[in-house]
């Protein structure tokens, strides 16, 4: 090989080198098979260049390469279809305007025919960003901030609720003292996740208590039933007795015939004195032993069915007691279901249920009605201030005084918290001054109930909302009303009754 050979040989192994390396730079990372392959190559090629195995390594190449537009294009796709799912998928989430601008354009650019790897990876970082400014909003939409009325409106129901059903469950399980903390804790106010995690238990309490009634229940019916069998045995065998000693009695009327008939044989046929006295002896102890077992019989058969009687008696009074007791504890359960364990006033379910009759009674008898919230102004300071214990004890009050203020033919029940619902029929826009200043005596007593907290006289005062019903209105559509008022009773500064015309 001359000189000029050499040079055109090593430039041509130069230049193979520098593709080898930037085709290594344009595949790296695409493929482990044609990195390691690559590095493989550069190798052979390197200082002591070795042709025959850089002629392996390049076959070796050849084939990975030619699979691999197959890899990338399948890869490309998928990537394609996943980038447009989730684009799709973010427009139907985000209501941010800006951010469904970009969704909009991006998923444009994605429909393209000619789409490969390189013009996927912007629009893969497109995508992201969509997500990020769609996220920022989505964040600011599903966790409004602390002040958001709504939010607050929501997690204060949700603790009157809970504050309603852990008190139930206080009562029922007073050595329980995780409830006798969370009751606490609960006037004290939780954070959202100890909230969420106290209803969790609370569901666990409640399914406690269900299964633990469910086999209480069970063990009762399973007591009388067994009950119920020992009288049914007791009346089969008094009625399998009666039975035999029917057919003895039934034997022993046909013994005595037999005798009298052959008595009567005897009277008829015999001359003899003597012997047909004789005879008549034998026949008439033969009838005095018949008729002597038959007392016996009858004595026993007595004494045995008196016996089972008494067993009788005896299994029907305990089933009697029984059932008793159970019907009692069903009764005091249903009571219980619809009475506010802290204030024994009726509770928001019972008004649920009674309130929707009430309407429906009196559109009907065209009797007007009107409902008033009453809500304690201030409450929280109590309990911040005395504990919530006297808390618990001043709602008591004002529920007994309320109590005293209404009469048999309306309603008063516990809405939850610190707030009461009345439901008031006979009352109108006609008469509403009159109603207007039953209201004000109330609210003027309610003030004047000698609370003392800590040595400390205390007025307690609260604010009324009132909403007259409309012929053929839902009841909830007049107590959104009524609330609206008791709203703005609360802005007007409290201690005051709105009526649904004043605002
Ligand atoms: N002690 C006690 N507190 C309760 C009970 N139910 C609800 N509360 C508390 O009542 C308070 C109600 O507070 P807010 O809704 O802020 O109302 P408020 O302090 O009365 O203020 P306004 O209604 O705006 O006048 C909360 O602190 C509740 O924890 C209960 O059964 N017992």
């Amino acid at each position: 090989m001359d000189t000029r050979q050499i040079q055109t040989l090593r430039s041509h192994s130069e230049q193979l080198a520098a593709f080898i390396i930037r085709l290594s730079t344009y595949y790296e990372g695409i493929s482990v098979d044609i990195d390691k392959e690559l590095g493989v190559l550069r190798h052979h090629l390197s200082a002591k260049a070795d042709y025959t195995l850089a002629s392996i390594s390049i076959n070796k190449l050849n084939q990975l390469l030619m699979l691999e537009p197959v890899t990338v294009k399948t890869l490309t796709q998928n990537w394609l279809r996943q980038l447009t799912e989730d684009i799709h998928t973010f427009q139907r989430l985000v209501t941010d305007q800006s951010a469904r601008e970009l969704a909009v354009k991006t998923a444009a650019a994605l429909e393209q025919p000619s789409a490969t790897i390189t013009t996927i990876l912007p629009l893969y970082e497109k995508v992201l960003q969509c997500y990020k400014v769609g996220l920022s909003s989505t964040d600011a939409a599903i966790r409004p901030a602390a002040n958001d009325s709504q939010a607050l409106q929501l997690k204060q129901n949700l603790v009157q609720e809970l504050e309603q059903l852990v008190q139930t469950y206080v009562l029922i399980n007073p050595q329980d003292d995780y409830l006798a903390s969370l009751h606490e804790r609960l006037g004290k106010g939780l954070s959202e996740e100890e909230l969420l995690s106290s209803c969790l238990i609370l569901i666990r309490v409640m399914a406690h208590e269900t299964i633990a009634e469910a086999n209480n229940a069970s063990r009762v019916i399973q007591r009388l039933c067994n009950a119920l069998h020992n009288v049914s045995d007791d009346a089969q065998n008094s009625i399998a007795k009666s039975t035999d000693s029917f057919d003895a009695r039934q034997n022993r009327h046909l013994t005595l015939q037999a005798v009298i008939t052959k008595m009567e044989d005897a009277v008829a046929n015999n001359c003899d004195v003597d012997q047909l006295k004789q005879q008549t002896q034998l026949y008439l102890d033969q009838l005095a032993a018949s008729l002597n077992a038959g007392e016996q019989a009858d004595r026993t058969e007595q004494e045995c069915l008196v016996n089972t009687l008494v067993s009788m008696q005896q299994q029907l009074k305990v089933l009697q007691r029984q059932t008793d007791s159970y019907r009692k504890k069903l009764i005091e359960q249903r009571v219980n279901m619809y009475t506010d364990p802290l204030t024994k006033i009726p509770n928001r379910m019972a008004y649920n249920e009674k309130a929707e009759k009430e309407w429906q009674r009196c559109q009907r008898a065209d009797v007007p009605l009107c409902i008033a919230i009453l809500d304690v102004d201030h409450f929280k300071r109590i309990n911040d201030q005395y504990g919530h214990a006297a808390g618990d004890k001043s709602l008591q009050a004002i529920a007994r005084h309320l109590k005293s203020q209404v009469s048999s033919s309306e309603l008063l029940a516990r809405w939850g918290g610190e707030e009461f619902v009345m439901l008031l029929p006979g009352y109108s826009h006609a008469n509403a001054p009159e109603l207007k200043n039953r209201l004000d005596n109330l609210r003027k007593g309610l003030s004047e109930l000698p609370f003392k907290f800590k040595h400390q006289r205390l007025s307690v005062t609260v604010s009324i909302g009132v909403a007259f019903c409309q012929h053929g209105e839902s009841l909830a559509s007049a107590f959104e009303r009524a609330d609206k008022c008791l709203y703005q009773a609360k802005s007007d500064g409290r201690n005051k009754i709105v009526l649904q015309d004043q605002i």
